[in-house]
This record gives C-alpha cells, structure tokens and sequence, in this order.
C-alpha cells in the first residue's frame, strides 16, 4: 500500500508486511502528482466550459489534477495494448493484422456526470499524435423504444439491464473491435425520453472509443445450463466508474431536474414538459419520486455492485470534484 494512500482490510500481506491488494488508492494531490509538469495545459479554460454537463463543475484545476494523470496512465495502456495485439498477429503469422481500436468502458449512476467524464477523455485523449480519432458511444441508444418497454412491462425500469438491448450492443462491441471500417450507433434524445429510430452515429477507423452508460460493467447472465456468455466488458481494454455518495448523487439529481425545469423542461417537444407547471416543491417531490423507485434502486441493485470490476474508480466529493482514486494494479 502507498504511504499516501489508504489501506485496504481484504487481502493478506505482501514479502515486505505490507497489506495485499489488488487495488491502490491516491488521494488527489498523490494523483495529481503523477501528471508530468512539463506538459501545459491539455485544454484552454473555453474548452474546459463547453465540457461541462448541466450541474456538473468542471475547472482547469480538475483537468489538470485529476484528467492529466489519467490520460498519461490510459496512453500507457493504449500502447502496450497495441504491441501485445501485433505480437499476437505475429505469433499467428497474419500479415495484415487488422486494426483494433482500443476501448474503455465508462460507468455510473444516472447523474454522477459520466457524461462529463467521457467528454473530457475523449477530448484529451484526441491531443496525443499517436491516437488522434476518439470517438464517444453512450448505451441509451441501445435501450428498447418506449413503445417496446411498454409491450414488456418495464417502461418504469428504465436504465436496468433488461431495459436494453444486449445484443445488439454486444454486437456493436464486437463489430468494433474486429477493426470494421464504419460502425453505427443507435442514438437517444433525452428530450424526447426516446430513442430516435433514424439517427446513428457513424463511427469511422477510430484509435479509441470510449462507451458510457450505467450499465456497461454488467457481469454475465449465467444460462440454465450452467454457462455463461460475453459480455460488453470482456471486450474493454480499460473501465473507469464514476463514484459518489449515494445521497450526494441523489441531490444532484434532484438540483439537475430543477435546472432543466427552467430550461429544457420548457421546450414544447420535451417529454417532461407536463413538468414545467410545477411548482418547486412539486418538482422537487416528483424528481426524489423517480429517483426512489427508478435511479436509486438500479443503482443499488445494478451499477454499484459493478464498481469493484472498474480498473479505476473516480471518487467525487460533494462539490463534484474528485476526492480520490482507486486503481486496480493487479
Ligand atoms: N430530462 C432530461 N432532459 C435533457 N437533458 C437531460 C435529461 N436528463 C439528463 N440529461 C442530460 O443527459 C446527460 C446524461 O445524463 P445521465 O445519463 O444522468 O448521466 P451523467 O449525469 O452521469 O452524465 C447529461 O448531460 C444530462 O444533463
Ligand atoms: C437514459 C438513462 C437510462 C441513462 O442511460 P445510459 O446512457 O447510462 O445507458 C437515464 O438517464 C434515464 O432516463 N433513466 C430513467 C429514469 C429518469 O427519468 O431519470
């Protein structure tokens, strides 16, 4: 265990007595150490703001602290990932091996800023030379339309697993990762609360493509017969979770569902337009509604018992800011 990190009870003790565990955690400025301080600033203050989700704070000081270091670590990991694939098409005596992008999954709670995240990633990770084309997939495109959760049953369950396509995502993954040319991806409107059918997202010869959702960790289903199938997981080259406290995540939840009362709440088009007539109180009454039956107990139930799969955890404090990290060394 690092001397700025924080011990762990599970695991024995290494040959020098230390506790054993697969993972380390840095407080922030022990991670905000690693970012090299030759490097400037990765992204200008502008672009830092265009980031930023509804309710999610970003800063330069963030980016610097927290993204920096994770960007230099997932360079590490694109590159050996990289020489290990040509080793293997070498072992296998291809000559034309095919390309195969490199691909991080994203997870957490509805509201905990994932969002954020990913775009800052994709961002950052689109300025190193060596892998400039970065694309960005989030799962709600794979969730059946309304009309099908409703033939199901499950239009109250949105964002559990059985509310997706699975196979077509697994589908995606795999499509990707054979290094296809062009692969498209179903879209979401969260205006509408509905997938739009004809609009995709082409995703032409990318490096890197980072896929975000609630529930991209999800472990296999394990069939009648005892086996078990892929997932979208096995196909990550790394996994990022998102973390908060379950309460903070719920006020942000319930802030967010304020703001967008004012804004896109107000749009004539929106499926939450019934909302715009209610007072405060009602609103407030109507978001911890929706996060008691729907968000918080898929998070419980769902993506929290994923966590412990993510090759780093991002840890956030109140004010959004990241407090710790957790990353998975072994
Ligand atoms: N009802 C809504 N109307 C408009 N935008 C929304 C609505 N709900 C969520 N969003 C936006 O969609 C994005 C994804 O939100 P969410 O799935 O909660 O993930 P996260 O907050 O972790 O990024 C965010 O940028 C959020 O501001
Ligand atoms: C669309 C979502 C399931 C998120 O999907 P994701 O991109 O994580 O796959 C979520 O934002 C959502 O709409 N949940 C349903 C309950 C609610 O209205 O907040």
């Amino acid at each position: 265990m690092s001397s700025h990190g924080r011990g762990h009870p599970q695991g024995g003790h290494d040959d020098n007595g230390r506790e054993s565990s697969p993972y380390i955690e840095l407080n922030r400025s022990a991670w905000a150490a690693l970012a090299d301080s030759g490097i400037e600033d990765p992204l200008s203050e502008r672009e830092v703001a265009e980031l930023s989700g509804l309710g999610d704070e970003l800063d330069l000081d963030e980016v610097r602290e927290v993204y920096l270091p994770l960007s230099r670590l997932l360079s590490l990991y694109v590159e050996s990932a990289g020489q290990l694939h040509r080793h293997q098409e070498d072992f296998l005596h291809r000559r034309t091996p095919p390309r195969t992008p490199f691909v991080i999954g994203l997870a957490g709670s509805v509201a905990v800023g994932k969002s954020t995240t990913a775009r800052v990633l994709q961002q950052m990770l689109a300025h190193w030379p060596e892998h400039p084309n970065v694309a960005l997939v989030t799962t709600d495109g794979f969730l059946y339309p309304n009309a099908e959760l409703e033939r199901r049953g499950i239009l109250d369950r949105k964002g559990f697993p059985e509310s997706y396509d699975r196979r077509a995502l697994l589908r995606f993954v795999v499509d990707i990762k054979s290094g296809c040319d062009e692969v498209l991806a179903p879209t979401y409107s969260h205006l509408v609360y509905d997938v739009v059918p004809d609009e995709k997202v082409v995703i032409k010869r990318p490096d890197i493509v980072i896929i975000e959702g609630l529930n991209v960790l999800q472990p296999p289903r394990v069939r009648e017969d005892g086996t078990a199938g892929l997932v979208l997981s096995d196909f990550f080259d790394f996994s990022v979770y998102v973390d908060a406290g379950r309460d903070k995540i719920r006020q942000w939840y319930v802030d967010r569902f304020l703001r967008l009362r004012k804004t896109a709440f107000r749009d004539p088009g929106s499926y939450f337009a019934k909302y715009g007539a209610l007072s405060e109180d009602e609103a407030v009454a109507e978001a911890e509604r929706i996060w008691d039956t729907i968000n918080g107990p898929n998070l419980v139930q769902n993506v929290l018992p994923t966590r412990s799969r993510a090759n780093l955890v991002l840890r956030k404090d109140i004010d959004h800011s990241v407090r710790y990290v957790r990353l998975r060394k072994l």
